[in-house]
């Protein structure tokens, strides 16, 4: 049996100049005397109305003071690390996130500790946005810095593409999509409505997402969404022969409510949708690599309220998570990566229509809209190498 899956001469050098993978997240609590800090890591200068930190505390406790995030952070870990040992891709897999512990900063420190100087990043966002791309590589060059101050070596950390558009992020999606047609009545599942969901962002930000040349209307943040949805949706009317209304909505709006933010939500959709006499819904959160608390709560709870009190049948079909499929994938994007920083020659792989989308973000690519300009890592305006 090991003899057929012996990977290809070469491949456990695949991942050079690569010594190190770091997963990069978000963070969530573990218990309910987590959630207060954890709210004030995560919106520290951001400008949230108290009242909307009470309610998103209260989805928190809700379940406990735990968020998912962390153990399907863990499971992804695990979905890697069996991966790469199967295809002999020998590169030790670490966890760092923005918010919550084990935090980015003290990650990275045990890597220099570790001895890896150069370092393929991976985010559990995988479309372009502030709070999605730029973000972390500020966190990135904030816990550089750091390291930095300490008198430490700073490694190379290079961020991985947005793969949004990537097979393995896409077609888990399409058979989630699938398993909840399934689970909808059989009198109305011909007839069902997909309705995709990812976080809402303020206006201005969606139409600064992506490269310069990318802002406008909704910027790369709407556009790799939608390409995404219509990709879905094609591959699922290809696979059941029914033509199904579909249409990208938001949720999980935060903010000041005066300040324009992605709309239509979620739940004035589903109410629309049963005004049109749509029979049923399946709510697709492709914004979403795992069921982080925006689904279980502003989904699986306040949505699935909402269309119960309508009557309107719906489910809410499996985000990515750690699919074998998606670990897969991760390990095609380091390899990838790895042989461009080699100067070879590489395929990339991509559905829908936009194409692979950037290894380096340029200048100016989803720009923060407060403040001074914060120093960003692995982009082309990054202070380091
Ligand atoms: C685009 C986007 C993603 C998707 C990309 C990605 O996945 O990274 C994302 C992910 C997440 N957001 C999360 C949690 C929160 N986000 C907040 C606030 C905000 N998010 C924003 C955007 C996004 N957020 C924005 C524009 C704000 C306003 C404040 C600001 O401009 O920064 C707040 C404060 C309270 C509130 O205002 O809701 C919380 C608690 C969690 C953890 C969930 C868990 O525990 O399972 C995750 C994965
Ligand atoms: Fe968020």
């Amino acid at each position: 049996m090991s003899v057929l899956r012996d990977p290809a001469p070469g491949a456990a050098a695949a991942a050079a100049p690569y010594d190190a993978l770091l997963l990069l997240s978000f963070g969530g609590p573990e218990g309910p005397d987590d959630v207060v800090p954890f709210l004030e890591n995560v919106t520290r200068g951001r400008g949230i109305p108290k009242e909307r930190l009470k309610e998103v505390g209260q989805h928190y406790f809700l379940f406990g003071g735990v968020s998912p995030i962390n153990e399907q952070n863990r499971a992804l870990l695990d979905a890697l690390r069996k991966d790469f040992a199967e295809n002999s891709l020998d590169l030790p897999v670490y966890w760092g996130n923005r918010n919550w512990a084990p935090y980015l900063t003290d990650t990275l420190r045990e890597m220099v500790a570790d001895g890896r100087r150069r370092i393929a990043v991976l985010a559990t966002s995988a479309y372009a946005s502030y709070s999605g791309c730029r973000q972390y590589r500020e966190n990135l060059a904030e816990s550089l810095a750091a390291l930095e101050a300490e008198g430490l070596d700073v490694p190379r950390v290079d961020k991985l593409r947005h793969y949004f558009n990537h097979p393995g992020f896409v077609r888990p999606v399409v058979d989630g999509v699938l398993a909840s047609l399934a689970e909808l009545p059989e009198d109305v599942r011909a007839g069902a409505h997909l309705a995709f969901t990812t976080h809402s962002i303020p206006e201005a930000a969606a139409d600064t997402s992506g490269p310069v040349e990318e802002h406008g209307e909704g910027g790369a943040y709407v556009r790799e969404h939608l390409d995404v949805a219509r990709t879905v949706a094609d591959a699922v009317r290809a696979e059941t022969g029914v033509e199904r209304p579909w249409r990208l909505v938001y949720q999980s709006r935060s903010g000041a409510p005066h300040i324009p933010w992605l709309e239509p939500d979620i739940c004035d959709h589903l109410e629309t949708l049963h005004g049109e006499g749509a029979p049923a819904v399946v709510m697709v959160p492709i914004g979403f690599v795992s069921d982080h608390m925006e689904v279980l709560y502003d989904l699986d709870t306040e949505a699935t309220a909402k269309a119960a009190e309508l009557g309107l049948p719906v489910a809410r079909s499996a985000t990515v998570g750690a699919d074998p499929r998606f670990a897969a994938a991760v390990r095609e994007l380091v390899v990838e990566r790895a042989a461009a920083e080699r100067g070879l020659p590489v395929e990339r792989c991509a559905l829908g229509s936009l194409g692979p989308s950037h290894d380096l973000c340029p200048v100016g690519c989803c720009p923060a809209a407060r403040g001074a300009a914060r120093p960003a890592a692995a982009g082309a305006d990054s202070p380091y190498a």
